[in-house]
């Protein structure tokens, strides 16, 4: 396998908490907590959790748009500044920080508010190629080229206003910035979830398509699972700032290893019926506060498994921090390969356990 695209090697992004006159520190929301993986040219790797697990912090620092704590961004092997080895973040300065900056692009979240009102879809679009100096000769033609890529029509699009479109349009118009630059990476941050319904489908398509054609890379941020389901090779599943699983989606989605992978699914309805409410894992409170993670495994307060356990095992679970550690299919610890990783100390058929689900 070749090199990577993008390495993340233990990322961490704190922000502090101040209080008092003297706004002295008190401590730090811990958003990024120490999050590894490599991304392969043409894959897409999502990234799944709840509201507050730390995505858009994690897509952010990896595009640059804020600065890491600690830890390391590698773009084909070469280190970014900002990261460990390359100093301040506000310094982008190097030739990589400058290529990495065409590269990589963001598509986010929300289109009603990421596009500049007062603009025309025309100079939305070729707005990166004027900061980049880019295709002075035929800018109009290439940014018509563009809006035809993503399903838009160039004699209708080009003049109009963003209030002048419909959410999906809207979309479409920030996809169609985000390749001005012909990026190998698109980070996309929870690129359907305001919109419709309705129109999803045929953004995720669109994606899709794109990514076919152009052999796009994609870092796919969402609370989703059924999106993640339509667009992902492999998944990360992150609580509280860390990854707790990755692997490829059908084993991660279909056998989940870790149990907060579980109860996360366990809520999912599958394509053609709900679950069934009483086969539903049911997660107890909200995750607790990111400045003060709980000691050992992050999920042990919330974990059903860990209320099976005999009370040695549910110590370990409270006093040690488990680590990523690569597991076959089945979820059983392995020597090497590039399989999925799990941050578990337990599985349940190793500690017994062959009905997970704690109802009865
Ligand atoms: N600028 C900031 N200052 C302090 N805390 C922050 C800041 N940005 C995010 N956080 C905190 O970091 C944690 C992770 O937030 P983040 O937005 O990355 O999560 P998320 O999984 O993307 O959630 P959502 O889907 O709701 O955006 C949250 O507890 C959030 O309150």
């Amino acid at each position: 396998m070749s090199d990577p695209l993008l390495s993340v090697r233990d990322l961490k992004r704190h922000y502090p908490v101040r209080s008092g006159i003297l706004k002295r520190k008190r401590g730090a929301v811990r958003a990024v907590d120490g999050v590894s993986f490599d991304l392969q040219a043409g894959e897409t790797l999502a990234v799944v959790g709840e509201s507050g697990c730390g995505k858009s912090t994690l897509a952010e620092t990896v595009i640059g748009l804020d600065e890491p704590t600690a830890g390391e961004v590698l773009f084909e092997g070469e280190p970014l500044a900002g990261t460990q080895s390359g100093g301040v973040l506000g310094s982008l300065a190097g030739g990589v920080d400058k290529a990495f900056r065409r590269r990589v692009q963001m598509v986010f979240q929300d289109p009603f508010s990421t596009l500049n009102e007062r603009m025309s879809v025309g100079r939305i679009v070729a707005e990166p190629l004027v900061i980049h100096g880019e295709r002075e000769d035929d800018r109009a033609g290439y940014v018509r080229e563009l809006l035809e890529t993503v399903g838009l029509d160039p004699d209708r699009h080009y003049d109009a206003f963003p209030h002048e479109l419909s959410g999906g349009q809207r979309q479409r118009v920030g996809i169609a910035r985000a390749l001005a630059l012909e990026p190998d990476l698109l980070v996309l941050d929870e690129p359907v979830s305001a919109l419709d319904v309705s129109v999803r489908a045929g953004i995720l398509e669109l994606l899709r398509d794109l990514q076919a054609e152009r052999g796009l890379t994609y870092l796919l941020i969402s609370h989703d699972v059924s999106v993640v389901r339509q667009v992902a090779d492999r998944v990360a599943v992150m609580y509280l700032g860390e990854f707790v699983e990755l692997g490829d989606l059908g084993d991660v989605l279909d056998d989940p290893a870790h149990p907060y992978t579980e109860a996360l699914l366990s809520s999912v309805p599958r394509v053609c019926a709900a679950p069934d409410p009483d086969d539903r894992i049911r997660l107890p409170g909200s995750p607790p506060d990111p400045s003060e993670p709980p000691a050992g495994c992050r999920f042990h307060p919330r974990c059903h498994l860990r209320e099976r356990l005999d009370d040695e095992d549910a110590a370990r679970c409270v006093a040690e921090d488990p680590a990523l550690t690569e597991r076959d299919a089945g979820g059983e610890p392995r020597p090497g390969g590039d399989g999925r990783t799990v941050a578990c100390h337990f599985r349940p058929a190793a500690v017994g356990i062959t009905d997970r689900n704690p109802r009865e």
